[in-house]
């Protein structure tokens, strides 16, 4: 789903954000990236939604070559990759049902299925009940909710979530890393969640990648490394 060959980045400053990174995630995974700041854990997703380009290396996600997409390519294939980032980017003037709506009428899907598809995602990530509500009448864990919710509303096979939980108390965290397990257990969808949070990465235990230095420093998933 996603693999990463000999991966660098060096901004034009001269930082060298990433440096020859190897990596695979396999689909349905669900994957943690931990590690200090400026270890380069955002450099690392903005590669995979081809927000920043790599120096040198291959990034692949859902088998496409990610450096090869020609810029009039890129919002289709950013269709296959849900976001989700710690501050929610929700449109202020707009109810929770547009809110997550808006990410299908920019598809032109059919008002119906709008409608179902949009109740549907809102179900799942348990906030049914908040259709009409704006995004100011809601909590930060409610917010983030709706976040998820657009950011999966058109089924994508990646969802990335770049501190999903930084602005959100330690109870209202664990809801939101739930509805992440949820979408990933019932949906099958790739997730990576970047985090800061040691807690939930201990409380949750999943695959782990710890980044030190624009270096992958240590994966669970090769053993023998115990968080
Ligand atoms: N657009 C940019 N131009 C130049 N340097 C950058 C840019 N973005 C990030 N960097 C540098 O690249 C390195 C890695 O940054 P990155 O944001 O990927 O780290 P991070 O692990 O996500 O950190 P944090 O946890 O603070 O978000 C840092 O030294 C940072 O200053």
């Amino acid at each position: 789903m996603i693999k990463l060959t000999n991966v660098t980045k060096i901004y034009k400053t001269g930082v060298r954000a990433l440096n020859d990174v190897n990596l695979t995630i396999e689909p349905g995974e669900f994957v943690y990236v931990i590690g200090t700041t400026g270890a380069g854990k955002s450099t690392f997703i903005k590669l995979l939604y081809r927000e920043e380009k790599a120096t040198s290396g291959k990034v692949e996600v859902v088998g496409q070559d990610v450096s090869k997409i020609r810029n009039s390519k890129v919002p289709y294939f950013r269709r296959n990759i849900g976001v989700v980032f710690q501050n929610f980017r929700l449109l202020p003037k707009k109810t929770v049902f547009e809110n997550v709506a808006y990410a299908l009428e920019v598809i032109d899907t059919p008002r119906a299925e709008i409608r179902r598809r949009v109740r549907a995602t809102l179900e799942l990530v348990g906030l049914e009940d908040k259709v009409n509500a704006f995004p100011h009448e809601l909590s930060g864990g409610q917010q983030q909710r709706v976040a998820i919710a657009r950011a999966i509303v058109n089924r994508p096979k990646v969802l990335i979530a770049d501190e999903p939980t930084g602005n959100l108390d330690p109870e209202t965290s664990k809801e939101i890393i739930n509805v992440l397990l949820r979408i990933n257990e019932e949906q099958g969808t790739t997730v990576l969640v970047v985090t800061h949070d040691q807690k939930i990465v201990q409380e949750h235990k999943r695959r782990t990648i710890l980044m030190e230095d624009g270096c992958i420093n240590a994966d669970t998933s090769l053993g023998g490394y115990d968080l």
